[in-house]
């Protein structure tokens, strides 16, 4: 292993033995413990952070620790490309492969150095300490100190200069973006992943009194965008009343292309935790939410029991699901690799693999194959994914319309879309980026990438 620049100061550092009780370790080691899931298990940050199924070590600290592993995390990953090019850089060659905790640790406090307020000197002491309490890296101590002394020294030069120079993504996703997109929108959506998105709501009524509320502003999409969030949302005005739901504006639009759906039977399927849901409720329809899964769907009916909302809840797989009678219209928001989303979920790039693309791609197919099959004849089908993955949308759906005969495509048009008429493909069907803008304010830049397509039933 290369001696790393500052070693002979490194090697001279004053804490000669760890104290495992030292204000702030724990919280580092839970961050530790949890990129160790992400970037190697492959686990989703959401599941280890969950606050009543995550990570034991995570649970148990307090809620300001809480809080300070999930923003490590996020720095983390949201900038891991260019956090481990300028580690590289003080290092005389890569780290030994089985040396994943010594990376991990030195990720998590590059991540505190370079992106967020915690003071340097109180990031390198504790990641020193953390390396001498562990038998695995207590010989690579005076490593870990050099390296990131090292990285304070420079960082104020060759961090803008890093980000200048790397693509914010594994290889495997960049290439994928660059292939659907071209290289040039394909850099833009990864500049955006760079970036913290601003929170979107979707408001019962009333819209510009709610953006004065909640200190935003108006979308075309009629969602209230706020640029960040001073607390959790349910101590902002309106929360306890139920009159807005958390939905970035990109997924507000699916249920939209359903058309007026005041009156009629609609089924949501792969409804949790009910975004579309509650605005299929709220516009007049008779709405049956379908999922899978029991605990997303406890957060469904708490969700719309908040909104003042009503539907009948059916606890199913798609493809096992056999309603009564056919429905007027059926909304498919389907499980998808969520690469539309990584700007909110960094670890999205870092857990998935084009095999999940591929394998997610065919469970789509199989459950939109099912869900033409509930719709009456005449009745509209729309199918919906937050991926950017053609393989999951354009792609899926073209074979899916070749080889369907009772389906056709019903085209979105432009103006089913005032304003964002931008995002409607020739093909007819609706795409967004984190690239796209709903505006030219700084504000308006950027939303969750979607895709869909709205299909009719032969009748
Ligand atoms: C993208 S999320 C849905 C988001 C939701 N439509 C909303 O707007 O809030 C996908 C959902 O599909 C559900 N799911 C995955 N596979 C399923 C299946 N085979 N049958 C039913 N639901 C499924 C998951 O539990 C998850 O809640």
């Amino acid at each position: 292993m290369r001696r790393p620049a500052g070693r002979a100061q490194a090697d001279r550092h004053p804490n000669k033995t760890a104290d495992p009780d030292k204000p702030g370790l724990e919280t580092r080691r839970v961050a530790v413990k949890l990129l160790a899931a992400v970037v190697d298990a492959h686990a989703s940050l959401d599941g280890l952070t969950d606050p009543a199924h995550g990570q034991p070590g995570f649970r148990a600290l307090d809620a300001r620790d809480r809080s300070l592993v999930r923003a490590i995390l996020m720095s983390a990953l949201r900038h891991r490309t260019t956090i481990e090019a300028l580690l590289a850089r003080r290092l005389d060659r890569p780290l030994p492969g089985n040396a994943r905790a010594l990376s991990h640790t030195l990720h998590v406090a590059a991540a505190q150095i370079l992106f967020l307020d915690v003071p340097d000197s109180a990031a390198v002491d504790l990641a020193v300490a953390q390396a001498k309490a562990d038998p695995r890296l207590a010989r690579f101590s005076g490593l870990v100190n050099g390296v990131l002394r090292n990285l304070i020294r420079v960082k104020a030069r060759a961090l803008p200069a890093a980000l200048a120079q790397t693509r914010e993504a594994p290889d495997w996703f960049a290439e994928r973006l660059e292939a659907a997109y071209g290289p040039e929108k394909a850099a833009a959506i990864l500049a955006m992943h760079r970036l913290e998105p601003p929170v979107d709501f979707s408001v019962k009524e009333d819209p510009a009194r709610w953006a004065e509320a909640l200190g935003g502003i108006v979308l075309p999409t009629g969602s209230v965008r706020v640029a960040k969030l001073e607390a959790g949302v349910d101590t902002m005005p309106g929360f306890a009343e139920g009159a807005w739901w958390v939905q970035d504006a990109a997924a507000s639009l699916p249920a939209r292309l359903l058309g007026d759906v005041a009156g009629k039977r609609v089924a949501d399927l792969c409804a949790a935790p009910g975004g579309k849901t509650a605005q299929l409720v709220h516009a007049g329809a008779d709405v049956t939410a379908v999922d899978l899964s029991k605990s997303r769907l406890k957060r469904l009916a708490e969700n719309l029991a908040r909104l003042r909302l009503d539907a009948e809840i059916v606890e199913s797989d798609i493809r096992k699901f056999v309603p009564e009678a056919p429905f007027d219209a059926v909304l498919l928001d389907a499980p998808c690799s969520s690469t539309g989303t990584v700007r909110r979920h960094p670890d999205v790039p870092w857990t998935k693999a084009p095999e999940d693309i591929d394998k997610l791609a065919a469970l789509q197919r199989a459950l939109l194959d099912h869900a033409v099959t509930l719709v009456r004849p005449g009745g509209a089908v729309v199918f919906s994914n937050c991926s950017l993955d053609p393989a999951e949308g354009e792609a899926m759906l073209a074979a899916f319309l070749a080889e369907t005969p009772e389906a056709a495509l019903d085209p979105i048009l432009p103006g089913e879309l005032p304003g964002i008429a931008a995002f409607v493909s020739p093909e007819g069907y609706l795409r967004t980026t984190p690239a796209d803008s709903l505006g030219t304010t700084p504000l308006m830049q950027g939303l969750d990438g979607f895709f869909a397509a709205r299909i009719r039933r032969a009748g």
